[in-house]
């Protein structure tokens, strides 16, 4: 297991500082779309090569809102994310984590009621509580969808781009709702339990269709993360770093040394299961030294958990996972 950076100011500063903190991969994380053409995917990973940094993983990925509710263009859009995973192929890319979640605003999907919870030190953080949650706070227009049809739309899209995946060599990561919760906002959200997941990897019962084992996703399931590590074993693509502490309807995110999961043993599970793949902190509380607000990707937070996780990593695979030249 291999600790990715990430960036979501995606500039030269946060590249070196990430090569700093003694990393080596990078993830190019952006919820509005990548680069569209192998030319710009090109200059994106020779300027995070320039920098000491291998760009090993597309998040988000290309745009989805055609495809996640079977809307006119959504044809279009999936030629247009079949010609990114070629790009991919062929810049030797080789995980691409993407979500399933209908955009419930016209820039979120992932929902919370506040992102001003104190965590340690009065450092901010996000909660979601299902009884602050006010229609009136998320504004969109799509028409109410069920599961059955979302699961439709899940497997017109994965019939047509897990044979590109193949040939590519790119494995796909589906990252879960957040919150998995639904009907969200009159959405259908279907990537919120374990067994959704197993129908997810049965529809295309091929080697690259895998999840990425979002911690914090599947704790806000009320998932056991060590079980749910072995359960999923080989299919997970990619993995986020991070912890909450309460239910599935009323929880708040935490600090990863501070949550409610031994994060040691997670650590060690995914070495039982030798999971060879990338591992990103995720969600970091917005810190004192930090101005602006709390997005869950301050570099500051972000340095003090890839701190921390490469401490465990160290503790359980010894020197070498955490050395980097
Ligand atoms: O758990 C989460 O919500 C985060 O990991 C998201 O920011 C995630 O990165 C996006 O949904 C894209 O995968």
């Amino acid at each position: 297991m291999q600790v990715a950076g990430v960036a979501k100011q995606f500039n030269e500063t946060n590249l070196k500082l990430i090569k700093q903190l003694g990393v080596d991969d990078f993830v190019y994380y952006s919820m509005q779309g990548m680069p569209d053409t192998l030319e710009e995917l090109s200059a994106v990973k020779e300027l995070v090569q320039k920098n000491g940094l291998r760009l090993s993983v597309i998040e988000g990925g290309p745009v989805i809102d055609q495809i996640v509710l079977a809307k006119d263009r959504r044809n279009q859009q999936i030629e247009e994310y079949i010609q990114s995973i070629r790009n991919m192929g062929r810049l030797g890319i080789r995980v691409l984590c993407y979500n399933f979640m209908p955009q419930v605003t016209s820039a979120a999907m992932v929902v919370r009621t506040s992102t001003v919870f104190e965590e340690r030190g009065g450092a901010y953080t996000s909660q979601y509580r299902e009884a602050d949650l006010r229609d009136e706070d998320i504004v969109h227009d799509e028409q109410p969808t069920t599961d059955e049809e979302m699961w439709d739309n899940l497997e017109y899209f994965l019939k047509r781009i897990v044979p590109v995946a193949e040939q590519e060599e790119v494995l796909l990561a589906m990252h879960p709702d957040d919150p998995p919760l639904s009907p969200l906002c009159n959405l259908s959200r279907i990537m919120r339990n374990v067994a959704n997941f197993d129908r997810l990897l049965s529809i295309v019962d091929s080697p690259v269709n895998g999840l990425t084992l979002c911690q914090g996703c599947f704790a806000e399931m009320g998932c056991d993360l060590v079980e749910t590590i072995r359960h999923f074993k080989d299919r997970i693509h990619f993995a986020h770093f991070r912890d909450i502490f309460g239910t599935p309807t009323d929880f708040h995110e935490t600090f990863p040394d501070n949550g409610a999961n031994d994060m040691l043993k997670v650590i060690k599970t995914y070495r039982e299961i030798g999971y060879g793949g990338f591992i990103r902190v995720d969600h970091v509380p917005l810190l004192a030294t930090e101005s602006g607000d709390y997005d869950g990707y301050g570099m500051i937070g972000h340095s003090f958990a890839i701190g921390y996780l490469k401490g465990l990593m160290e503790s359980v695979y010894g020197k070498s996972a955490s050395q980097s030249r």
